[in-house]
């Protein structure tokens, strides 16, 4: 199995982890919401149910209230209707109870000190009709309940209790609710944020190495498959991408390389001379017209050799051409050896070289190397130990002196040069001089 370098990837949720916080805060919302409306829900039942188990228990007073006080309405005892009245109105709650006769004269009356002053109430017109009737408002509920002795109806009593009591009880236990909701809430988040994070853990860890990828262009590594799940299907997905990104990656590497490698092969054929391993025609025209704009820039002295074998034709005709071969070699090491390093020497074809000399101090050192040069092609040369009967004229001309572009410089070294052939061969003329002639 291959074995890829390891991944040193950021902790899950350190940073860029906001698929994390995103799905732990849709999460939350979705769980507060469905807190609340619960919670709204269940408040709402419990204040109805306790609101009417009170309504049920003032009834049930109110009904044994009017039992009791039935006897002293049909004798008119109000006094011991009063003081029925005050055992009575121990009960919580109680804001006041009033006993009307059947014509609807107050009878008898009792109210809770610093509840608000209450007239005669008027019945329920659909009262007769039922048992009792009770009718709440925000603060208060009353029960009414007609007053009967053996089946006649002989008054009416009406009973009002406080809701006060079952508002705080319901504000209490709204308050708790609240309070465990709100705690449940960052359990949850919490709870939430750890669960979402390991679950999230893998795509963060793929994410992390896309963006790695994308930066270091990189595409060796792989990322770790933690479980067989769409997740982990993504990533071997992903590492295949990746491995055959790197294929095409190397390939492409390999296709550049040998490109590049036939390109300069290409370059080397096209300015090379294949035979003497001198630059060729093609490279010394564009090196001339550098040099020129060159030394034209630098204000600098240039000159140009044009070199013309002497007697190369009878080497080819007396001994062969692959011995008129290797005096062009041999005379090319020569010249090669004898010129300064910045000096261009390129063979333009058949037995004619050129010399291009950039930056000169003075006109006399192009005259020494012309002679150094011709010196050394006439040393004796020798072939399979024949002497070769080779020398070398040479015509020389000055940018900006006696030319002033490339092409007017090369004509004027090889009219130079013809001036010296005609003068004897195994000589140099200046361009100069050439007009004189
Ligand atoms: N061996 C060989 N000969 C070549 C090559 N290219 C051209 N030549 C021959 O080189 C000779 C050049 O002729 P010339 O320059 O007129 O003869 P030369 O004897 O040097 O004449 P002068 O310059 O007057 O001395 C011709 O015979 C060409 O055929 C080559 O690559 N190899």
């Amino acid at each position: 199995m291959t074995e890829f370098p390891a991944v040193d990837l950021k902790p899950p949720g350190a940073a860029g982890d906001s698929l994390v916080r995103r799905l732990t805060r849709l999460n939350l919302l979705v769980l507060t919401a469905t807190m609340l409306l619960t919670f709204a829900l269940v408040g709402t039942a419990t204040w109805f149910v306790a609101r009417d188990r009170q309504m049920q228990s003032a009834e049930l007073s109110a009904q044994l209230l009017a039992n009791s006080v039935a006897p002293m309405l049909v004798f008119v005892d109000a006094d011991a209707a009063h003081s029925e009245l005050q055992s009575f109105s121990r009960r919580s709650d109680l804001l006041e109870v009033q006993v009307h006769t059947s014509k609807g004269a107050l009878f008898a009356h009792w109210d809770a000190a610093g509840a608000a002053p209450h007239g005669p109430l008027a019945p329920p017109p659909q009262l007769p009709r039922h048992d009792s009737v009770t009718t709440t408002s925000a603060q208060a509920l009353e029960v009414w309940v007609p007053v009967r002795l053996k089946g006649e109806h002989v008054g009416v009593l009406v009973v009002r209790e406080s809701l006060q009591s079952l508002h705080r009880a319901v504000l209490l236990l709204s308050g708790v609710a609240a309070a465990l909701i709100a705690l449940a809430i960052w359990a949850a988040a919490r709870g939430l944020r750890a669960v979402q994070r390991s679950a999230l853990a893998p795509l963060v860890e793929l994410s992390d190495l896309a963006e790695r990828m994308s930066r270091e262009h990189n595409y060796s590594r792989r990322a770790k498959v933690h479980r067989r799940d769409e997740v982990g299907r993504l990533t071997e997905r992903f590492n295949d991408m990746l491995k055959r990104i790197e294929i095409w990656q190397a390939d492409l590497h390999q296709q550049l390389e040998q490109e590049q490698e036939a390109g300069q092969h290409l370059h080397r054929l096209a300015h090379c001379d294949s035979l003497t391993g001198l630059p060729n025609r093609l490279f010394f025209q564009g090196e001339l017209q550098r040099h020129l704009a060159h030394s034209a820039h630098a204000a600098e002295l240039m000159a140009l050799m044009f070199i013309d074998l002497d007697n190369f034709k009878t080497v080819n005709d007396e001994h062969g051409h692959d011995t008129g071969d290797a005096v062009l070699c041999e005379v090319a090491r020569r010249m090669a050896g004898v010129v300064r390093a910045r000096d261009v020497l390129c063979r333009l074809g058949g037995d004619e070289f050129a010399l291009i000399l950039p930056a000169l101090p003075d006109q006399a050192a192009a005259e020494q190397l012309a002679r150094r040069l011709i010196e050394a092609v006439r040393a004796p040369l020798r072939v399979d130990g024949r002497l070769m009967p080779i020398g070398a004229t040479v015509g020389l001309a000055f940018f900006p002196l006696d030319a002033g572009d490339p092409g007017a410089l090369l004509n004027a070294s090889d009219r130079a040069m013809y001036a010296a052939k005609r003068a004897g061969k195994n000589t140099y003329r200046r361009a100069r001089d050439a007009q004189a002639d």
